[in-house]
């Protein structure tokens, strides 16, 4: 049985479109990404899943009883307040001792459990919220650009975790990147998003997809042009009006 499953799923913001007729599943151990410009709904996807949207119109059916495992794109802490790794790990249910070590342990950062939130690397930080995502053994893992603001070693670094995750538990990954190597090196399958599913399937299929191309463009080009995407150019899109 798929792990989710999403049929037809439309979300509103107000009057705004953000996803329209949106059908996708995962499957037990698979890791799936999503790519797409700047606003094309990858976020409210994610959102969709976990179920903090509600649908516009179609729906999100999880396994019964699934569980799952979130890792936000950024998670404001106050650096004032002070926290440590394990009391952070301990909110907002008491996970046993024994528990917070085995999950720093599966994140790669076994020693951090005595540290102060506010004292950790950007690397460090975003292995602590795999390791809260970690915590319940989910059987999927999704995560938001858990990379974001890591340089390109660092980034790297997080998804071979990701995989080494993978392998150990067999728990599928949905996540969203921006990063094209990445994406190639590690998804069984990849989703392009822009307000609707683009295209899909493995790597190399959706690379030379046409409808990824003309968001992305091609070749090496095309993976400088995604990377970019983040960074110096502005995008309208056709469903933002609707
Ligand atoms: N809470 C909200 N209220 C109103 N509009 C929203 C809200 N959240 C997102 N949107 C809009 O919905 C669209 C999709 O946003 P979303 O954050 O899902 O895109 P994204 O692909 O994750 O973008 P990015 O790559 O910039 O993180 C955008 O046009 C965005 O402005």
């Amino acid at each position: 049985m798929s792990l989710v499953t999403v049929e037809g799923l439309s979300i509103r913001y107000g009057g705004k479109t953000a996803l329209r007729g949106v059908d996708l599943s995962i499957e037990p151990g698979e890791i799936v990404t999503i790519v797409g410009p700047n606003g094309s709904g990858k976020t409210t996807l994610l959102r969709a899943v976990i179920g903090a949207l509600r649908p516009a119109s179609g729906r999100v059916r999880l396994k019964p009883g699934l569980r799952l495992g979130y890792v936000p794109q950024r998670l404001h802490i106050d650096p004032t307040l002070p926290i440590t790794v394990g009391r952070f790990l301990a909110l907002p249910h008491r996970a046993p001792h024994g528990a917070r070590r085995a999950a720093l342990q599966r994140a790669g950062v076994p020693d951090l459990m005595d540290r102060q939130m506010s004292g950790l690397s950007g690397g460090q930080f975003q292995r602590v919220l795999l390791a809260r995502a970690l915590i319940g053994d989910p059987e999927i893992l999704l995560l938001d650009e858990a990379t974001q603001g890591l340089d390109q070693p660092g980034s790297a670094a997080f998804y071979r975790q990701i995989e080494a995750v993978r392998a150990e538990t067999g728990c599928a990954v949905l996540m969203i990147s921006h990063e094209l190597h990445v994406v190639m090196a590690a998804s069984d399958r990849v989703i392009c998003l822009n307000g609707h599913v683009c295209c899909e399937g493995s790597p190399a299929v959706v690379a030379s997809a046409p409808e990824y191309r003309a968001l992305f463009g091609t070749g090496t080009g095309g993976a400088l042009a995604l990377y970019r995407h983040d960074h110096d150019h502005d995008h309208s899109h056709d469903h933002a009006a609707e």
